[in-house]
């Protein structure tokens, strides 16, 4: 008799079902020595057994996100032609201009999809130009959207706008997975864009399309172009936001209560003045409104800086998107160096979204520190690289009286016998639960009051135990009830816009929208997998 197995023998070991799979995956994860090895390996994992994927990235969140999106992603950005495997989200090249809704329905999913992220690469992260390899990004949102909402995976649609790039070295790279041209004109690319979205809407009927890092004069064009056409938002601007909109109201909070000072004073100064950085302060001008402020009240309260100093409304050839803010009040010589700036505005709050690492160095830390008793920084730049304050410095330079959230994450410090816990000021926060919410409502369009009262329901999310340790974000491991109650806001504030398609909902109490909202979650099967034979 042979000892060779036959065709239908099991193949798999003896003592498998003894063992717990998921910590043999997290063995072999921790076992790569790179961000780069894990993000290739988790990518092989959700390639083979995606339930077992979402069960090991439901159960180590803290540990996997940083991996599959900031600061992690943005190597296999930067990489993507390089460690590419296989086909994972869709790419509409500029080629198919005439013919993108042929291309569309090549998805398999079409009536089925809910929600696209689609990026054109022109400005992941912090990290530039990437082109062809930005299809990462929009599979990282997409994993955040499944593990902290529990969007359904099957109902996700990844997308890369593939129009070129103009860096060079991407076009001299013979691996590079992109078409090998450089980006098209604006004439030639509004037209691709409104081909585009008339083909998604109907090749993909139900679906959300979230814009994702798009360069920043694109961002706010398209956002203003099709918002009110489609069921679109930008997560660059309005995600961001509304994520530090809320951190905000609960980091002044805090600085309020320590300074005994009213919390409608606050003077704010953004440091980046790109499709985040004003996307966030026009958010912002929500705080002051919602105190009672004016609009021009609230505008005089925030100040932008960009590359060539403090934004003033006398600047020749200011930028359309920097004209909101620019100062009318200021009529020196022109204000360039951050310290300088800081002199003159005393802010309260420094928030940064420029991409300049380290721009918060110590001098202007200690400053912010001598003239407030609790400042509040929020270097927000992403991937940690570009990040504008180490929290370990930020602890030390102001004696661990900062109120610090970052982009990008960093672990707690250890300051003078004391454990500091950082917040992450990142959009990951919010995007799941306005995804989840407007799904849901079936909104056909994302409001302003609908980003407003997402961020606003962030805020109040935090338990006693979180205020106890000055967070001004939860805990990330608490996404997918905070997602809930997040798109539960979402979905009330769609139907007093009369932007929502879902009667049935109109009905029900906020308790039981809450429950329906939950028992609408997907969860990976909590069998143990198998791996496929
Ligand atoms: N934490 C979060 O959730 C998010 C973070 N971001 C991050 O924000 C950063 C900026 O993104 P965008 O606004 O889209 O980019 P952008 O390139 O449009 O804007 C950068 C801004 O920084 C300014 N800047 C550049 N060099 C400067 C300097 N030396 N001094 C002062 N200002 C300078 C530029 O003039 C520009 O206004 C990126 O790193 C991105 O990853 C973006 C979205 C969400
Ligand atoms: C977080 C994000 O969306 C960004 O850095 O672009
Ligand atoms: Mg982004």
């Amino acid at each position: 008799m042979s000892l060779s197995l036959s065709a239908s023998a099991p193949r798999i070991p003896p003592f498998f079902l003894n063992t717990d799979h998921r910590q043999r995956c997290l063995a072999q994860l921790r076992s790569k020595h790179t961000g780069l090895e894990k993000y290739i390996y988790l990518n092989g994992l959700k390639e083979r057994d995606p339930n077992l994927f979402y069960e090991v990235l439901l159960g180590n969140m803290l540990e996997i996100i940083p991996i599959l999106y900031t600061p992690t992603v943005g190597d296999a950005c930067s990489n993507y032609s390089h460690i590419w495997r296989r086909p994972e989200g869709l790419y509409v090249t500029i080629e198919n201009k005439g013919h993108i809704n042929q291309v569309l329905r090549t998805w398999a999913s079409g009536q089925a999809s809910r929600i696209a992220v689609v990026t054109d690469g022109s400005r992941i992260l912090g990290l530039g130009d990437l082109g062809a390899n930005g299809l990462p990004i929009s599979i990282g949102k997409l994993d955040l959207y499944i593990a902290g909402a529990g969007i359904k995976p099957t109902t996700t649609v990844p997308i890369c706008l593939d129009l070129g790039t103009n860096t060079q070295r991407y076009l001299e790279d013979p691996l590079y997975l992109g078409v090998r041209r450089k980006r098209p004109d604006a004439a030639e690319m509004d037209e691709f864009m409104k081909e585009f979205m008339e083909a998604m809407k109907d090749v993909f009927p139900q679906l959300l399309v979230q814009f994702e890092d798009f360069s920043t004069d694109n961002a706010f064009k398209y956002l203003d172009m099709f918002r009110s056409q489609y069921r679109v938002f930008n997560d660059d601007i309005q995600g961001t936001g509304s994520v530090v909109l809320s951190g905000f109201f609960n980091a002044a909070r805090l600085a309020s209560s320590a300074a005994g000072t009213p919390i409608s004073e606050h003077r704010v100064l953004f440091f980046g003045a790109g499709s985040a950085g004003i996307g966030v302060a026009k958010q912002l001008m929500s705080f002051f409104t919602l105190l009672g402020l004016s609009e021009d009240e609230a505008k005089k309260r925030i100040y932008t800086v960009d590359s060539k100093g403090l934004i003033t409304a006398d600047r020749p050839g200011l930028q359309e998107h920097k004209k909101y803010f620019a100062r009318t009040d200021y009529d020196g010589s022109a204000l360039t160096k951050l310290i300088d700036i800081i002199e003159h505005v005393k802010p309260t709050a420094l928030l940064g979204l420029s991409t300049i690492p380290n721009a918060f160095t110590e001098d202007v830390v200690k400053l912010l520190a001598k003239t407030n008793v609790r400042p509040i920084i929020f270097p927000l730049s992403n991937p940690v690289s570009l990040c504008e304050l180490d929290y370990s410095d930020a602890i030390r330079w102001t004696n661990g009286s900062v109120i610090f959230a970052s982009g990008s994450p960093y672990k707690p410090v250890e300051f003078e016998g004391k454990i500091y816990e950082p917040g992450q000021g990142n959009n990951m926060y919010i995007f799941p639960g306005i995804g989840l919410g407007s799904i849901l409502s079936k909104a056909r369009h994302v409001t302003d009051a609908m980003v407003e009262q997402a961020a606003i329901s962030l805020a109040s999310s935090l338990t006693n135990e979180e205020k106890d340790c000055d967070l001004v974000y939860p805990r990330l491991t608490r996404i997918r009830d905070i997602s809930a109650h997040i798109a539960l806001a979402v979905i009330r504030a769609a139907q007093k816009d009369n932007v929502d398609e879902n009667a049935l909902f109109r009905g029900l109490s906020d308790d039981a929208l809450l429950e329906y909202i939950k028992a609408k979650q997907w969860q990976p099967t909590n069998i143990q997998s198998f791996p496929r034979l």
